[in-house]
């Protein structure tokens, strides 16, 4: 059975697309954050503060190690950075794995994170004013990992639905 990996940047699709992809393929969808947070019963901005970053990339390293090694037939949204710590990217290569990079450009994805507004740890103490120019960087500094996937698929000026068209065309 088929493991599906979605990786991307914050702000890029991976939840919206992993959960639409689970409707209409009718596997389990599972969130990489969400796992980490049931197993500690912590949010992942209370692990960054209480914790360090530091924990919460082994913490991810080991989730997604254990959830490739023992469950079968799942999509699976990684965090923003999963694919840049650890060797993480190296997942993205095996065998059984269907992996996807959610490709979204600079400026769309500032439009998106500043639209959600979401709690994110690394983006937090960041002014607005400097958001753009970070993201830059940031996406410039992980663009490496995220290729790692055996697919590209862009999102830019397109609907989820066409998007995970496209993803179940590949599965
Ligand atoms: N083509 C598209 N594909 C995916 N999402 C899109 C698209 N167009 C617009 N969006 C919007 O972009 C946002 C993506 O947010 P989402 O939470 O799914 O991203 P994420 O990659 O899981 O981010 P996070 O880092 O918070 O986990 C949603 O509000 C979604 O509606
Ligand atoms: O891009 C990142 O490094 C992160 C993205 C989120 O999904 C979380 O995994 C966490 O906030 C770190
Ligand atoms: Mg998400």
């Amino acid at each position: 059975m088929k493991k599906i990996l979605l990786c991307g940047y914050m702000a890029s699709g991976k939840t919206t697309i992993a959960r639409l992809l689970g409707k209409a393929s009718g596997m389990p969808v599972l969130d990489l954050d969400e796992v980490i947070e049931k197993k500690t019963d912590k949010s992942v901005s209370r692990i960054f503060a209480e914790d360090g970053e530091i924990t919460f990339r082994r913490l991810e390293h080991d989730n997604l190690k254990a959830l490739l090694e023992n469950e079968n037939g799942f999509i699976l949204s990684l965090g923003g950075g999963t694919p840049c710590y650890a060797n993480n990217h190296l997942f993205l290569q095996q065998d059984d794995v269907i992996s996807v990079y959610l490709k979204t450009g600079i400026d769309e994805l500032v439009k998106r994170l500043r639209q959600q507004g979401k709690e994110r740890p690394l983006l937090e103490k960041l002014p607005d004013d400097e958001l753009h120019e970070y993201v830059a960087k940031h996406l410039f500094d992980r663009s490496y990992y995220y290729h790692q996937a055996k697919h590209v698929v862009v999102t830019d000026g397109r609907s989820p639905e066409d998007v995970i068209n496209q993803i179940m065309s590949l599965f």
